[in-house]
């Protein structure tokens, strides 16, 4: 973390680097349009939306680091942000570990940001990095849940799977992006976690050190499934008939 004698500065590292299997067949999922506009694009506006976030790295499809420049060069995004792109791997956490790797030098607090999570408020952006610069090693924004969950004993052979707990529903929540942190911090996870895990927090909360929640947003939903490509325009559509935008 910095010292009081120069002001925080935040990088926001974007893993872009998935296949979108879940939402069928087509370009990397990043890649596909919203409302004309690449996901990605949705995605980087979102984070260089927040005054706070002066680079955005963005870990671009293994093949696709030299297409994704020229989306970024094609489309209009703030002048006071600064852009860089590297090429993902295998895995999402590998994906994070190389975008953390281009980081330069100087910055306090890092943002993850799944692409996949295109329409992200400003607002929720700016209470993460505000949670992250008032000491919190992490930072996961999130909601309660809506469903009652079960967990279960999963069958290989496609029988039914049998019930084994109900969690309590009011302590669980559904954790979105962009979760922060502070650098030193997220490094040292990426370095030293190998198990595999499905967000960066919980790879803080390998090392035994604590992550705090901040109110996520309905709109941070994340694109997985066709569906949600259908919830995504519908939102587009709601901002530019309130906003103009
Ligand atoms: N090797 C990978 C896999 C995922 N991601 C990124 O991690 C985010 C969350 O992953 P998810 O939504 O699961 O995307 P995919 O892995 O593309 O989806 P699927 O599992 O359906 O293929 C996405 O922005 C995705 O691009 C990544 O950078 N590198
Ligand atoms: C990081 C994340 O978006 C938090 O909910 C989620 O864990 C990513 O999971 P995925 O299975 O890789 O989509």
């Amino acid at each position: 973390m910095s010292d009081e004698s120069r002001p925080f500065r935040t990088a926001a590292v974007i893993p872009a680097a998935g296949r979108g299997v879940r939402l069928g067949p087509g370009a990397p999922k990043a890649l596909r349009a919203l409302n004309g506009t690449p996901m990605l694009i949705h995605a980087v506006r979102a984070m260089a939306a927040s005054r706070a976030v002066s680079l955005v790295v963005v870990v671009a499809p293994p093949d696709g680091a030299t297409e994704v420049k020229h989306l970024l060069a094609e489309h209009a995004l703030p002048d006071r942000t600064d852009f860089l792109v590297v090429p993902g791997g295998e895995s999402r956490q590998e994906s994070v570990k190389l975008g953390l790797d281009a980081l330069p030098p100087g910055f306090d607090v890092v943002l993850v940001h799944d692409a996949a999570r295109p329409l992200v408020p400003v607002d929720t952006v700016d209470a993460v990095i505000e949670a992250v610069r008032e000491g919190a090693p992490a930072v996961v924004p999130a909601l309660p849940l809506a469903d009652t969950v079960k967990q279960v004993e999963p069958r290989a052979d496609g029988s039914p799977e049998p019930v084994v707990a109900t969690p309590e529903r009011a302590r669980l929540r559904a954790v979105q992006t962009p979760q922060g942190f502070d650098h030193d911090t997220l490094v040292r996870a990426h370095e030293s976690v190998t198990e595999n895990v499905t967000d960066d927090a919980g790879m803080i909360e390998q090392l035994g050190l604590p992550v705090v929640v901040v109110p996520g947003h309905e709109e941070a939903f994340k694109v997985t499934r066709p569906l949600d490509l259908v919830l995504a325009e519908a939102v587009l559509a709601r901002r530019r008939a309130n906003d103009g935008f």
